[in-house]
Formats: C-alpha cells, structure tokens, sequence
C-alpha cells in the first residue's frame, strides 16, 4: 500500500511558498465558457518539489500560468511568499542574438545587478548546469538539451534572485523536457535533481508522464480534467518507484476514461 495524501495538500498549515485556496478559472463567456479549473487547494512548501500530473488540457498550464502571475482566478486566492516565481517552458525561448551567458544574465540585468556581480553570477549557474565552457556560444550553435540547460540557468537566475539564494524561491517548469530525446531526458531529469538540491528552491514541474513525476517529485498531485481539480495527492518518499508508478498510471486511466465517459 502507497502514502496516499488527503485530497487538498501536504503543506496547508505551515509556510508555503504558494497556496492556491478554492481557485477556480473560466475561459470565456455564456454557453461558449469553459471551466478549465474548479476549486483548486494547493500548497507548496519551501524547497518541496511537486509535480502536477494530468492528461492533456486539464489545466495543468493554467495551474502555472496563475501562480506566475501570468493569468488570474476567476475567483479563490493564490498567496506567494516567495520572490517573484521564474517560469521554464517546453521550448528554451532563448535570444537567439545572444550568447548562452548573456541568455542567462538577462534577468539579472533587468533587476539591476551590477555588472560585476551579474557576471559572476552568470559563470556560477552556468557552472552548475554544466555548461561552464559554453557561455559564449548562441542558441543555434547547442543542442536541444543543453539550450534546455541554459533556459534552466535563466530560470534560476530569476528565481533566486533578490533572496541571496535562500529557499524562498519558486521555480515554475512546464513540461521542460517533453521535447527531447529520451536519453537527454533522462539526463537533464538526473541533471535537474541535482540543481534543486543545490539550489534549496522549491519547484512545481507539470507533466502527463507518471514515470517523470514519480522519478522527480517528492509529492505528486492528480488533476482530473474540465473542471481541473485535485483528485489524488502521493508521497513519493515513502513507496517503491515502480509500484507507485503503477498505482498513479492504473488512478490516471480511471481519471481519463470518467472524463471520456461524461
Ligand atoms: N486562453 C484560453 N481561452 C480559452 N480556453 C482556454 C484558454 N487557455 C486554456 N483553455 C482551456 O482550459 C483547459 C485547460 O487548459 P491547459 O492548457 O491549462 O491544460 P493542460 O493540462 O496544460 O494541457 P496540455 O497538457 O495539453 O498542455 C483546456 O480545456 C483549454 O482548452
């Protein structure tokens, strides 16, 4: 038997770094509207990492998009404690014009660090992602994983910025890896553990691949799809990988086909 959690949250009495309380979202307007989310709870500790899991268009994006700021609740709260929370794509979205430290320094330069210390900022997290010998290079001349490495030192760059590296961070990362081999995958999955222990900051990784959220997350939520809503949270800690990753595939396929079904 698995650590399943209770259906709102793991972290709703302490100090989370994002708690979404009764959040709904509507798209739209009159018989065309569409509820994408339905009475969202959800908190995330400092330094947890947390993966939303959920089959295509169940709002998992949407989720992202309200915590970054990008879009709002059509009614519930979402509080932050954090510095502003830095968001990861599926695509790298680099300046092509730039070169990867320049890429990684934009954030930076945009908050108004001194040249100085931006620079020396720069070097460590390209240090840490790997890629101490390429900050001169542009975009077209990297490969997929490595301008994935370069989109996560940006992100970090974002994220830690303002809080001298404390863990009142937030990292917000959208299906990043999706896009690439399954080898280099593999790789920046690993790659990616390595940085949020290093890093202490706390990080919500939306993908539909059970394998992928039980291998990162130290907690998984399930989202059932139109309305959005939490329908399972897990404990990764506490269960054999390949059990649990069958437990949450065999609650994903119910989720999906009672949707299909409705
Ligand atoms: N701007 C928008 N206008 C209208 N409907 C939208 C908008 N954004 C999202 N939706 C709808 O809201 C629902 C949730 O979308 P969202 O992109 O958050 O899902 P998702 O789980 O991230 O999907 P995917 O895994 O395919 O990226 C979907 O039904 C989608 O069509």
């Amino acid at each position: 038997m698995t650590a399943t959690l209770a259906a709102t949250s793991a972290a709703t009495e302490t100090d989370a770094v994002v708690r979404m309380s009764g959040v709904r979202k509507v798209f739209g307007h009159g018989p065309r509207a569409v509820t994408a989310l339905d009475g969202i709870d959800l908190a995330v500790a400092p330094g947890e990492f947390v993966c939303l899991l959920g089959a295509s268009g169940c709002g998992k994006t949407t989720v992202l998009n309200m915590i970054a700021g990008l879009d709002r609740p059509s009614s519930g709260d979402i509080e932050l404690t954090t510095t502003r929370p830095a968001v990861m794509f599926q695509e790298a979205a680099l300046m092509p014009w730039l070169t990867a430290a320049r890429n990684v320094e934009l954030p930076l330069r945009l908050a108004g660090v001194k040249r100085t210390e931006r620079r020396a900022r720069t070097l460590e997290l390209l240090d840490l992602v790997r890629l101490g010998g390429a900050g001169d290079k542009r975009p077209h001349e990297l490969s997929g994983g490595m301008r994935q490495r370069v989109a996560l030192a940006r992100a970090l760059a974002s994220a830690l910025q303002g809080n001298n590296g404390e863990a009142s961070s937030l990292l917000l990362m959208d299906e990043p890896f999706s896009a690439l081999d399954a080898i280099t995958r593999d790789v920046l999955q690993g790659e990616l553990l390595r940085v949020w222990e290093a890093t202490g900051t706390a990080v919500v990784f939306v993908t539909h691949d059970v394998r992928e959220a039980v291998r990162l997350g130290q907690r998984v939520v399930l989202l059932s799809s139109k309305p959005g809503r939490v329908v399972q949270q897990w404990s990764v800690a506490d269960a054999p990988e390949a059990e649990l990753t069958e437990e949450i595939n065999g609650r994903l396929r119910e989720v999906i086909s009672s949707h299909a079904a409705a």
